[in-house]
């Protein structure tokens, strides 16, 4: 089931590096949230505090709260590991693990969390996630072939069968299309757009005509300065962001003035 973040005064270090300052962000179940800004502002950084990535870098921790569907993500009872498996992610670049086939590709997550499956059930979800991630009918006939020998794009499209076979409730996209042609692009777009009927999409792009095509919702990430925390200048229904948005400092941005 997709499901809403709510962060609330959240702080985010590398060890006593405060990458990102305060942010209160509100994330709807079944939308796409896009994360915009420019370079080093903590898109990324922020992206990996939704599901517990970001703790895995020595020293790293986090201050403040997330709440994902009622539940504190941050808990100490908690288990990050069962919140990576409920939240997804997408990489920037494709990463199929390259000794496996398209097939075991798909289950991989499924295989990692030890649920022994049944042939016809393996079968089911393979074709399921590859049909959710629109890329069933250019590879059926080459399930057993290498993931790896698969184009950029339709690799990126089996990573996402990969993470929406476990059946996540959110997920998050670290600029899924840096990494691809304008052709697999707009296929990934076109994905994206379909799955936010099911799921709670979080996207980071350096891309803003592609926030603006693809986003309910948008938040703008900015530096006061140089070494200073990232922090949210703004955070809006899309539309309002790019034709009027609150700020100076987004209309200075979104207008190409800095950035
Ligand atoms: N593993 C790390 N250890 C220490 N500092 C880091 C680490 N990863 C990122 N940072 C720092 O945290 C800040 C935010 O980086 P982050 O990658 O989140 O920014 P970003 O907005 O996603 O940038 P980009 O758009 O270039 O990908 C930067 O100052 C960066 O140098």
């Amino acid at each position: 089931m997709a499901k809403s973040i709510d962060v609330s005064d959240l702080d985010i270090y590398y060890g006593d590096f405060k990458a990102v300052e305060g942010v209160n962000m509100s994330i709807r179940a079944r939308a796409v949230t896009a994360f915009i800004g420019p370079s080093g502002c903590g898109k990324s950084t922020f992206l990996r505090a939704l599901n517990r990535m970001h703790e895995v870098i020595p020293g790293a921790r986090v201050e403040g709260k997330v709440i994902v569907s009622g539940q504190s993500l941050y808990d100490p009872t908690v288990d990050p590991v069962a919140v990576r498996r409920q939240i997804g992610m997408v990489f920037q670049r494709p990463n199929p693990f390259p000794t496996m086939s398209i097939y075991e590709n798909v289950l991989a997550g499924m295989r990692l969390n030890s649920k022994k499956l049944s042939k016809s059930d393996a079968d089911g979800i393979v074709e399921k996630s590859l049909r959710g991630a629109n890329l069933w009918n250019e590879v059926k006939d080459r399930l057993g072939k290498p993931g790896m020998g698969l184009s950029g794009g339709q690799q990126q499209r089996l990573c996402i069968a990969r993470a929406i076979a476990v059946s996540p409730e959110v997920l998050l996209m670290d600029e899924p299309c840096s990494a691809l042609d304008p052709i697999s692009t707009s296929a990934i777009e076109d994905l994206i757009h379909e799955l936010k009927s099911e799921y709670t999409i979080v996207i980071v792009t350096h891309n803003m005509q592609q926030a603006a095509r693809v986003s309910d919702e948008t938040g703008f990430f900015n530096l006061k300065a140089a070494g200073q925390p990232g922090h949210l200048v703004e955070f809006n229904p899309t539309h309002k962001m790019f034709t009027n948005p609150d700020e100076p400092a987004t209309e200075a941005y979104i207008s190409g003035r800095f950035g």
